[in-house]
């Protein structure tokens, strides 16, 4: 007969939400010494199990809800369709919405602007996409809001003419010349809310450049104020060593969380900043206090992204446009399969603008 009881731990996830709870066997004779040690064990170990399910159900979650997942492929796919339509098939709905207001565009780099590859170090943008995205941004403010580095998705868009939101928002400059009348003389505006993370984050980086070098295909990528662990080139069979080894570095630092972007895990600060309040910042900036003024559109692919969808639903203003080629849960309004789909609804809105400035007023 055993002299055990199970005893059952809820605890609150770092960014907010509720953790698993641990259920860890005890035996009467354990000292305290040995309970604290053995739930430090046993949270660390469910920690990673969640850490490991996340990964394998990569991101953004796909549809997952019990009224969905008993229906065909097919007709979850259709009906995410009807309520996610495609932003090229309601383009007029889009631009009539703006009457009266300017179109803000707000665009993620990774899989929206480029196409996700292997190495992130060549996630270089199409030449007719730079194209699309600099006359776009002739006529409407145009923002890029990415996790990279601020520097590095500078170096693939190479684009004055633009705001860029580095580190998942964190790290916010203005045009470095500038456009027309539209930024209000707020030209090289810049905002960085975690500088006081810097050393931390270098610090980091580097433990988990050592703590990783051993994992086949695993790349540790320093985004400034925050660090990527992209996973996408290591087997399947080590991914519980990556979310393993990534854990115990963040074990020493409480404030840093981890997220989840695309087959890659994201080390950042726990100030409550992201993609959404970046996007806040940027509306102000631009001088649109007035949602009667302004029709924002933010485009993205990712989990991060999902921040400014909610962002602008809640306060319901403009329009998200998920670019996915399956169903997944999100905020966005409206849908795009892939940067080529991006590509094109930038130039027709760009068609769209020039035959407006053209057309003769009536009346
Ligand atoms: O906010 P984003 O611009 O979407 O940046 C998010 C992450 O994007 C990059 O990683 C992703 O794209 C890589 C290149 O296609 C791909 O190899 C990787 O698997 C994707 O997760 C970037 O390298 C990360 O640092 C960003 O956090």
């Amino acid at each position: 007969m055993t002299n055990q009881q199970n005893v059952v731990v809820v605890d609150v996830k770092p960014h907010g939400g509720v953790k698993p709870p641990l259920s860890l066997p005890v035996a009467k004779s354990f000292s305290p010494q040995d309970l604290k040690l053995l739930l430090m064990k046993k949270r660390f170990e469910t920690e990673n199990a969640w850490v490991l399910d996340s990964m394998r159900a990569s991101s953004p979650s796909r549809i997952s809800n019990p009224t969905t997942t008993s229906l065909p492929e097919t007709d979850v796919k259709s009906s995410w369709i009807v309520h996610h339509p495609s932003a090229l098939n309601m383009f007029e709905q889009i631009v009539t919405a703006s009457k009266g207001k300017q179109i803000a565009m707000f665009l993620d780099y990774d899989g929206t602007l480029s196409p996700i590859v292997e190495d992130p170090d060549r996630a270089f943008m199409p030449r007719e996409m730079r194209a699309a995205v600099r006359d776009v941004s002739r006529y409407f403010p145009t923002a890029i809001l990415t996790g990279r580095c601020r520097d590095k998705v500078y170096s693939f868009v190479k684009l004055s003419g633009l705001y860029y939101a580095g580190s998942h928002g964190m790290d916010i400059k203005g045009p470095s010349k500038s456009c027309k009348d539209y930024n209000n003389g707020k030209q090289g505006v810049l905002f960085q809310p975690a500088s006081e993370f810097l050393p931390m984050i270098d610090e980091v980086y580097k433990a988990l450049v050592e703590k990783t070098k051993s994992i086949s295909g695993a790349k540790v990528e320093n985004n400034k104020f925050c660090v990527s662990v992209h996973y996408r080139c290591v087997d399947e069979k080590s991914w519980a060593t990556i979310a393993e080894q990534v854990r115990s570095v963040l074990n020493h630092y409480p404030k840093l969380k981890l997220t989840q972007g695309r087959k890659v895990l994201e080390i950042r600060p726990t100030i409550k900043w992201d993609k959404g309040r970046a996007l806040e910042f940027l509306l102000e900036a631009l001088g649109y206090n007035n949602p009667n003024d302004v029709l924002p559109i933010y485009i993205g692919d990712d989990r991060t992204d999902e921040d400014a969808f909610k962002v602008l639903r809640d306060r319901g203003l403009g329009f998200g446009i998920l670019v996915s080629k399956i169903p997944k849960e999100t905020n966005a309004s409206y849908s795009l399969q892939e940067p080529s789909e991006v590509k094109e609804f930038l130039r027709r809105l760009v068609e769209w603008k020039k035959l407006s400035l053209q057309a003769p007023i009536i009346g």
